[in-house]
């Protein structure tokens, strides 16, 4: 979707500590993919601390067309797959978020078909499919891509896929899990190698294991499934969203602020949480899902390179950058996981940072401070990149392009607005005149 698509606007008076508690949803990743891995149950699967997002409510949809019943009570989702009406998937949804392609291996394993429309998702780079099409080939599946459609089928009387030995080229997080699960049901056994270790991996496992599914290495590079015939119904909660927990670090680092966040996993946060302390944010772990962000003194620049879990996450490549702008010295940022994902470095620019890209590499120069502006969020973590600067920022900053920030971020300016920051929602319409008029200050209703 373009950011045109949605026509409200975020408005940020920077500058104003937060304080207090930050209640963190369950992580994205998790629950699309876990969504997913509902269609392998026979059965019934509820699934807790699922997160209010736009791509689990389209992931929803997807999976209503396909002929699931779905129920939302709060953070709980009852998924029921007993039946699945048909194997293709509607364009107009799955081309609007990545996850929603992975259902083509659960899909393909009950159905012994699928016909999947390329994915969307954040605008980031190629993120082709290849690694799952190949993967699901040598599990003895015919797939074609024709007029953006992977058609996939199983030949053979069963129509199950059957288990192999699969090298993926890159360790690709959608790869790993859409192979997973289409080998949770399969013949034999599937052995994963060079797969993702992230967090979300080892989630999706864990659900399937508590459907009956035989997984083992889910964290590690290997990942071993040897195929049941069916799987049960379940009663499964989501690990907290690393991701989001990062983006409130750095929302207390950027504003000098001390926050608690809970319930967190530390764990799954080991590189960001090193990368903050390391530039000077003071991180105590409260308890095993509790942490305590401290009031910075000065923030130090540093380098840093995006990999594969474990090494630090891309999805918070963006936001630390922001942190950096105000950094002490001059860092380096190399975005080494997608080959198109430093577009907010030019917005943040208009802040007053003092950013240079060339390829892949940003080069951050430390600036004393920003000052607000008008601003476009280009995808989800860069949208999250700008509300972070915007805290900061002197003055009104106005951040367009919320229909990437919904997609991922449960309520993110509710959240911030409860621990004191000055950040409203308005529709775009009235904002020219009315509110651009007064820059450095929010008007009344913001105040809490
Ligand atoms: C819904 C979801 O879980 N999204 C996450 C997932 O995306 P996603 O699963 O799409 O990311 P991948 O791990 O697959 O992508 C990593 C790299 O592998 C490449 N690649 C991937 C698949 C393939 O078939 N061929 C190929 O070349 C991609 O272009 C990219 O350069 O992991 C990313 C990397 O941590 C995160 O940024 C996303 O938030
Ligand atoms: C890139 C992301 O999401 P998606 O893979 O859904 O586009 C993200 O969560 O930062």
């Amino acid at each position: 979707m373009s950011p045109e698509a949605d026509s409200s606007v975020l408005q940020i008076w920077g500058g104003h500590p937060l304080r207090g508690h930050v209640r963190i949803s369950g992580a994205k990743n998790s629950a699309l993919v876990i969504m997913a891995g509902a269609l392998l149950c026979s059965g019934d699967c509820r699934i807790r601390n699922v997160p209010l997002l736009a791509d689990v409510e389209r992931m929803g949809q997807v999976l209503s067309a396909l002929g699931l019943r779905l129920t939302r009570n709060s953070d709980i989702l009852d998924v029921n797959a007993r039946e699945i009406s048909t194997s293709k998937a509607p364009y107009e949804l799955v081309t609007q978020l990545r996850a929603s392609f992975f259902a083509i291996g659960p899909i393909l394993a009950r159905m012994g078909i699928a016909q999947m429309p390329l994915p969307g998702g954040c605008a980031i780079g190629a993120r082709p499919v290849d690694l799952h099409v190949r993967g699901l080939q040598a599990m003895g599946a015919e797939v074609q891509i024709e007029h953006g459609i992977c058609n996939a089928y199983v030949p053979g009387s069963n129509g199950r896929l059957k288990g192999a030995k699969i090298y993926l080229d890159t360790p690709s997080v959608g790869a790993t899990e859409t192979l997973m699960m289409a080998a949770t049901l399969a013949d034999g056994e599937t052995i994963l190698e060079n797969a993702a270790r992230e967090p979300e991996v080892v989630d999706l496992a864990n659900f399937c294991k508590s459907m009956g599914a035989n997984i083992q290495g889910a964290g590690t590079s290997t990942i071993t499934i040897v195929g049941v015939d069916k799987l049960h119904s379940t009663d499964y909660s989501i690990i907290p969203d690393r991701i989001e927990t990062g983006t409130f670090l750095l929302a207390a680092a950027i504003t000098r602020s001390e926050l608690l966040l809970s319930p967190v996993a530390p764990d799954h946060l080991i590189p960001v949480i090193a990368k903050l302390r390391d530039i000077g944010v003071p991180i105590i772990e409260e308890a095993s899902d509790c942490l305590r962000v401290l009031p910075v003194d000065k923030l130090k620049a540093t380098d840093i390179d995006t990999l594969p879990h474990p090494g630090f996450p891309t999805d918070m490549q963006a936001p630390f950058m922001s942190l950096l702008t105000l950094a002490e010295g001059d860092s380096i940022i190399n975005e080494s996981v997608f080959e198109n994902r430093l577009r907010h470095a030019s917005e943040l620019n208009r802040l007053g940072a003092d950013i240079r890209v060339k390829g892949n590499t940003a080069f951050v120069r430390g600036v004393p401070m920003l000052s607000g502006a008008p601003v476009i969020g280009t995808d989800l973590r860069a949208s999250a990149a700008l509300v972070i600067a915007g805290l900061a920022a002197e003055g009104q900053t106005t951040i367009q392009g919320l229909n990437h920030l919904d997609r991922g971020y449960d309520r993110l300016d509710m959240k911030l607005q409860q621990l004191g920051a000055k950040i409203i929602r308005v529709n775009e319409a009235s904002t020219d005149a009315e509110l651009h008029k007064n820059n450095s200050n929010p008007p009344a209703s913001v105040s809490i």
